[in-house]
């Protein structure tokens, strides 16, 4: 039994592979349809309803203008259905963020529909994709994109062919789970036996998982933040995706960094986040992604063990794998950080390193005061240091008050010195005078060291 399912599949991919081999373009619209609807027949459920929900994460995205948007649909004749994310997340319980809906319409009927009906549409930029995107009431706005075929995909960029078939508009998307419908009556109707993938705790690609990867590369990340997302354990990949992952993964380099850190980052922010970055290492993706080709994956695993329960920001474990702070700027080169990220990734590198001291907190209180950051911003950082190194500190840190420094500048003018970048420079070097003491000083003992300090 589980070998003749296994032989059945084997026929398909094969089937999958020769059918991409010789490209959709080439095909007439109609032969297009027919020949991928073929295709994907054997891997699909028969009758794709496969329940009806009910849950109260569902009855929440009603609003009055939900309601006029699938009744001006119902009126017109054309199907609607939400798609993708918001049905996994619905069928897992959660409250959707954003609604993605599919319909049958074209953009030039759904165009003409709201145009007649008065509706205004804001930002066209998605129509050649097939996405229109109707303001209801001068209040909610509605992605609503027409289902659709990828006739040719250069890995990021992708010529469609749009469709009235359901099934088809499931074929082209990444992984089984978000690959379901949902109609506005509560039916999923699951094509790819996403539900059952979402029960079993599976990530899977519809379909071809090669086919799926080469049409966006970035779905190979994707796939590992999906499974953050759903998996029970840290590593049950299945093996067979990870072998077709690992030969595809330098197409990920034609993938903008911007686009990596995106997802990276929500990977580096979810469950098993250690785990799945020691495997995008092992499998020889990192360098890909922008990361250096010598990353030091032992570090990373030292502190997933050690941190991982500290909710660390993103950028701090991914220090882990940095062997350095030219690492930190070639990173930052590659993936445009937040100016907070760049700094933290710079910082953490910088400052990791153990620091002794008989009082084990003051060289990082010392720091919060000498840093070229403000004392607040340092503190955020430096909580993140100890947080790398599981700092039994940790907590007195945080609950530490950053003391007020006693000097004033009317106390500098006091003795004779001038506003301006000489009081500046006084002032600093006060400050550090102050730190290096263990912050014990009052403003009459600071006070007799600025002739001293003025000369310095
Ligand atoms: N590279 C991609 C990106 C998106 N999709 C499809 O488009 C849907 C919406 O994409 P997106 O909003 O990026 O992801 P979600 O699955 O909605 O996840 P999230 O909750 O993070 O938004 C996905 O569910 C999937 O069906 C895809 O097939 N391939
Ligand atoms: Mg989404």
């Amino acid at each position: 039994m589980i070998l003749g399912s296994k032989f059945i599949l084997n026929q398909c991919t094969k089937f999958f592979k020769q059918l991409y081999s010789t490209s959709l373009r080439e095909l007439t619209p109609t032969e297009r349809l027919n020949t991928l609807r073929r295709m994907a027949l054997p891997k699909s459920r028969e009758n794709p309803v496969i329940m009806k929900l009910e849950s109260p994460e569902f009855k929440s995205i009603f609003t009055q203008e939900l309601n006029a948007l699938v009744s001006l649909f119902k009126e017109y004749g054309y199907e609607i259905r939400i798609a993708g994310g918001a049905v996994r997340d619905l069928l897992m319980g959660i409250r959707p963020t954003d609604l993605d809906f599919a319909t049958t319409a074209t953009p030039t009927q759904m165009k003409d529909m709201f145009t007649a009906e008065e509706v205004r549409m804001i930002n066209m930029n998605g129509e050649k994709h097939g996405t229109i995107t109707p303001r209801i009431n001068d209040k909610e706005n509605f992605e609503v994109t027409t289902l659709r075929i990828d006739v040719v995909t250069d890995g990021r960029h992708a010529e469609v062919q749009f469709t009235t078939d359901w099934l088809l508009d499931a074929l082209r998307r990444d992984l089984t789970i978000n690959s379901m419908f949902l109609g506005l009556d509560g039916s999923v109707y699951d094509y790819f036996f996403g539900y059952d993938d979402l029960q079993k705790h599976r990530v899977v690609f519809v379909g071809d998982a090669t086919t799926r990867i080469q049409e966006d590369y970035l779905r190979i990340l994707r796939y590992f933040r999906f499974y953050g997302k759903i998996a029970l354990e840290a590593n049950k990949h299945d093996e067979e995706t990870l072998k077709v992952i690992k030969e595809n993964a330098s197409g990920l380099k034609q993938i903008s960094g911007e686009r990596i850190w995106t997802e990276l980052k929500k990977i580096l922010e979810g469950n098993f986040a250690g785990d799945l970055m020691v495997t995008i290492v092992e499998r020889d993706i990192a360098p890909y992604i922008g990361l250096p080709s010598n990353v030091n994956v032992e570090e990373l695993k030292k502190v997933w063990e050690q941190s991982g329960h500290l909710k660390l920001h993103a950028i701090t474990l991914l220090s882990s794998l940095l062997n350095n702070q030219d690492d930190a700027v070639a990173l930052n080169a590659r993936f445009k950080l937040s100016a907070y990220e760049r700094d933290l990734a710079v910082f953490v590198v910088e400052h990791r390193a153990p620091k002794l001291h008989p009082n084990p907190l003051m060289p990082y209180q010392q720091l919060v005061l000498k840093s070229k950051y403000r004392p607040m911003e340092t503190k955020k950082m430096l909580t993140e240091v100890l947080k790398y190194n599981n700092s039994p500190y940790l907590e007195e840190f945080v609950k530490w008050d950053i003391p007020k420094f006693p000097v004033s500048g009317k106390m500098l003018r006091e003795q004779g010195i001038e506003i301006g970048p000489v009081m500046g420079a006084v002032m600093t070097k006060l400050k550090h005078y102050w730190a290096d003491n263990d912050f014990n000083l009052s403003a009459e003992e600071l006070l007799k060291e600025v002739p001293v300090l003025r000369r310095s």
